[in-house]
């Protein structure tokens, strides 16, 4: 037997292995060390990262000699036991039985997103805790059970161009996560909804009842959850799809959409920076790394929603036959809303059994101790890439109320990821009752979110947007300078005000440049 020191394996080495007969190995050290600055998808048969005994995703390599493993999912926690405590937001359905009837049925369809995906993006979430990538999470804010195959992959392209342009400014890989292939469930401010004396429930997301505003429609039908399963499952198989093979036009600069940026002396540097970039994919070509190259044309895209509908989630868990975990198979990455993170209530219950990653939104009231006690729930080992934390503050109370939780968590040693989501602090309604943001305030929040996190001495990890591929109208000003006037010309959302193509570009060409200072001053 053949002793080696440090294998390298997607970002790490083991000390010291021992290879066995047929390309095995086993740990004979178990410390692990970081070794590399750039983590790779391509994984020959020996490279691996074992974290708990259990060998990490996409690793061929086989380990033999795993330490005992430690459950993820906590002994006193059930796939149902979120039913014994109070849940928020839950529509209430005419027909209980009819619900239990779908949900028995769902219960045995197959798993929306494989436990090894759910893993491959804690993973590399905890490499973003560690201090290396950016995430951006983007999507609708409510998915329709209508969308077409172009709606998504134009979304899924917009989220590709941003994560091009975060990686240049960046020069760190960047997690991207979708609000897709099931982002159906919506919390809302208020149960009802009045228009011209009329009052009906109020909409909840196409996978409770329907938008328009007809009692039937708004009457909670749990045969959408099976449509939500099924829409999902065919946005998330296009969402795999397109992340193996949609990149390749997209070095092309010119199939981008950014004619509204060639009128401006900023847009002009936003081309030229564009420019740059598919100057170094031709570079590298020359180089001989060719376009069919998966290193080129291939990348990640993860699937997330918010774990709002508990039924539909429970009948979604599956056991990982690997490891005995439960995982929300709905979706890789889920999160816990603003409006249901109490505690001791049946989202936090939810989610704390759970082996993928989660999120929770943290709103400008969120007190010190309650987050912390949000940490120890559904992170007990404090485990990097567990938990991340999306701010969703407003531009006007993320500069003041910010600074006392992430100081707090640091003194305190909590592995988080900390992303800002620029939107839900941000909504207003013009005068004529739209629900809209601006582009400035959406900037101006992130510009802080940045500046808090280096006063502290953290880390930004990330950025989370409600946004679409589409040329929509639903939020004003950026370069386009869309005005309160223009918002009905094309509001297609069923929900929230979303960013458009041009005003999702040109902010993510704004963080790059906070990125790259961050990066030279480093
Ligand atoms: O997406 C988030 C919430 O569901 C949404 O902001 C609620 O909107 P409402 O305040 O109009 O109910
Ligand atoms: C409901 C959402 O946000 P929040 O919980 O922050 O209001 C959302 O992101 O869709
Ligand atoms: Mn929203």
């Amino acid at each position: 037997m053949k002793e080696m020191e440090k294998i390298n394996t997607v970002g790490f080495v083991t000390d010291k292995v021992e290879y066995t007969k047929n390309n095995k190995f086993k740990i004979v050290r178990g410390k692990r060390k970081y070794l590399s600055l750039q983590p790779t998808r391509r994984l020959s048969s020996l490279q691996c990262i074992v974290e708990n005994g259990v060998a990490s995703p996409n690793c061929s390599g086989k380990v033999v000699d795993v330490k005992q493993k430690q459950p993820l999912t906590p002994k006193d926690w059930s796939v149902s036991s979120w039913r014994k405590k109070p849940a928020k937001q839950q529509p209430i359905y005419p027909d209980q039985d009819a619900v239990e009837k779908i949900v028995s049925h769902i219960k045995h369809l197959p798993p929306l997103v494989q436990a090894e995906e759910a893993k491959l993006l804690r993973f590399r979430l905890s490499e973003v805790c560690r201090g290396r990538g950016f995430v951006l999470q983007g999507g609708d804010c409510a998915e329709s059970l209508e969308e077409s195959t172009d709606g998504v992959r134009d979304t899924v392209r917009a989220l590709f161009k941003m994560a091009m342009i975060l990686m240049w400014g960046s020069l760190e890989p960047v997690v991207k996560i979708g609000r897709i292939g099931g982002q159906f469930a919506k919390p809302r401010s208020e149960d009802w909804e009045e228009r011209d004396g009329q009052r009906l429930p109020c909409y909840r997301g196409d996978i409770v009842n329907g938008a328009p505003f007809d009692l039937v429609s708004r009457i909670p039908d749990p045969r959408r959850m099976l449509a939500a399963y099924q829409h999902s499952a065919g946005t998330t198989n296009l969402v795999r799809a397109l992340a193996s093979g949609g990149f390749a036009d997209l070095r092309n600069v010119k199939s981008w959409g950014m004619d509204w940026a060639s009128n401006t002396e900023k847009g002009r540097a936003y081309l030229d920076t564009a420019e740059r970039i598919e100057e170094a994919v031709r570079f590298w070509e020359t180089c001989g790394v060719s376009v069919q190259d998966p290193i080129i044309y291939s990348t990640e895209v993860f699937t997330s929603h918010e774990a709002l509908l508990l039924p539909y989630e429970e009948a979604l868990c599956r056991k990982d036959p690997l490891t005995g975990d439960m995982y929300a198979t709905s979706g890789a990455f889920i999160w816990i809303g603003e409006r249901t993170r109490d505690l001791d209530g049946a989202h936090v219950e939810f989610a704390r059994g759970v082996a993928n990653p989660i999120g929770v939104k943290v709103g400008s009231g969120m007190k010190v101790d309650e987050l912390l006690c949000l940490c120890d729930i559904l992170n007990p080992r404090n485990e990097m890439g567990r938990l991340t934390l999306i701010t969703r503050m407003g531009s006007k109370n993320l500069a003041s109320k910010l600074p006392y939780l992430v100081r707090a968590l640091k003194k305190e040693g909590k592995n988080v990821v900390w992303i800002t989501d620029a939107m839900h602090g941000n909504t207003y309604k013009t005068s004529s009752g739209v629900k809209t943001r601006s582009w400035n305030h959406i900037l101006e929040e992130v510009r802080d979110f940045f500046a808090v996190h280096r006063a502290e001495g953290t880390r930004a990890g990330g950025v989370h947007f409600e946004m679409t591929g589409k040329e929509v109208t639903e939020c004003v000003g950026g370069m386009v300078d869309l005005k309160a006037e223009s918002l009905s010309e094309r509001y297609e959302s069923l929900c929230d005000p979303r960013l458009n193509l041009s005003q999702s570009l040109e902010l993510a060409f704004e963080i790059a440049e906070i990125l790259k200072r961050q990066r030279q001053h480093s």
